[in-house]
């Protein structure tokens, strides 16, 4: 697990280092942050889609002997797999359910908490219901509080409630924690994306090679978990960050993704026994 941040460098031009490296590997397990990744941001979190080329890379990458697929999310899980299609796994609420070999199961600690998410969110729809645009997204372990469309006068409004009634209602049970104009509830435990990609590896062949993709602060403890025997991805920002490269958006995560279905069915080609020919 690497433990130190430092600036990624251009996916672009480490293209012929990255195919040495999967040339090497027995297999691949592709995870995949949806929003900022395969989705472009946009202000209503409901309209959210991957792009067209995303998505038939997906697709693509899904069928292809020898890579496994999973998309890591912090939207619920039932929300996350309408949005995207083909993944084998899925994993909601950052990492607190996870959907895979035909069942789902979700920490048990998040589970006892979700009366108390649940009624804060209720009470966070009353509190803030003045704010213009203020949105509660209820999904059931966590809750998120949107501000990217409140008017900039009313944010420090919508930090001052929020965390106010975290405070008064949630205990020491309950934390928050920051994304892309939003503020995060969830239970007040160590337990991230980067746990549940540990998860999925652990059921995958040794010497699998795992590549994880991602934008935001929670999936930094992904590329922590991946690296550095895996291939971290960040997508966007200008920061330091647990992962060894960076593209801009989804524009070129869509081409990485397609340069990846193309790579890996040629090196599942090349792993495949001769064809045994007629005398
Ligand atoms: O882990 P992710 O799949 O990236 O999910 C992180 C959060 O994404 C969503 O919010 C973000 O995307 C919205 C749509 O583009 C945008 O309006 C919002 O400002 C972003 O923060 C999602 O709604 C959250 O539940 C996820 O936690």
């Amino acid at each position: 697990m690497a433990e130190t941040e430092s600036q990624p460098r251009p996916l672009e031009e480490r293209r012929p280092q990255l195919h040495n490296r999967l040339a090497d590997a027995a297999g691949l397990l592709v995870c995949l942050d949806f929003d900022g990744t395969l989705a472009p941001i946009v202000e209503d979190p409901d309209a959210a889609v991957p792009t067209e080329r995303n998505r038939n890379a997906v697709a693509t990458l899904a069928a292809t002997p020898g890579i496994t697929t999973a998309v890591v999310s912090g939207r619920a899980l039932t929300d996350v797999r309408e949005r995207v299609d083909g993944p084998a796994i899925y994993a909601g609420n950052h990492g607190l359910e996870l959907a895979r070999n035909g069942s789902i199961a979700v920490h048990p600690v998040a589970r006892k908490r979700a009366a108390r998410i649940d009624r804060l969110c209720s009470i966070l729809e009353t509190a803030l219901s003045s704010v213009p645009n203020c949105r509660i997204e209820n999904k059931r372990l966590t809750g998120t509080v949107h501000f990217r469309s409140v008017p900039p006068a009313a944010e420090p409004t919508v930090r001052r409630i929020t965390h106010g009634v975290v405070d008064r209602f949630g205990g020491d049970a309950v934390e928050i924690s920051t994304g892309k104009r939003i503020l995060e509830i969830g239970p007040d435990f160590p337990w991230g994306k980067g746990n549940a990609v540990e998860l999925i590896a652990a059921d995958e062949p040794p010497a699998t090679t795992v590549v994880y993709i991602g934008d935001d602060v929670t999936d930094e403890s992904a590329f922590r978990a991946v690296e550095p025997d895996g291939i971290g991805i960040r997508v966007g920002g200008t920061g330091p960050s647990s992962a060894s490269y960076r593209v801009e958006s989804p524009v070129e995560v869509a081409s990485f993704l397609s340069w990846l279905g193309s790579t890996g069915a040629e090196l599942a080609a090349a792993d495949e026994p001769p064809a045994a020919t007629a005398d």
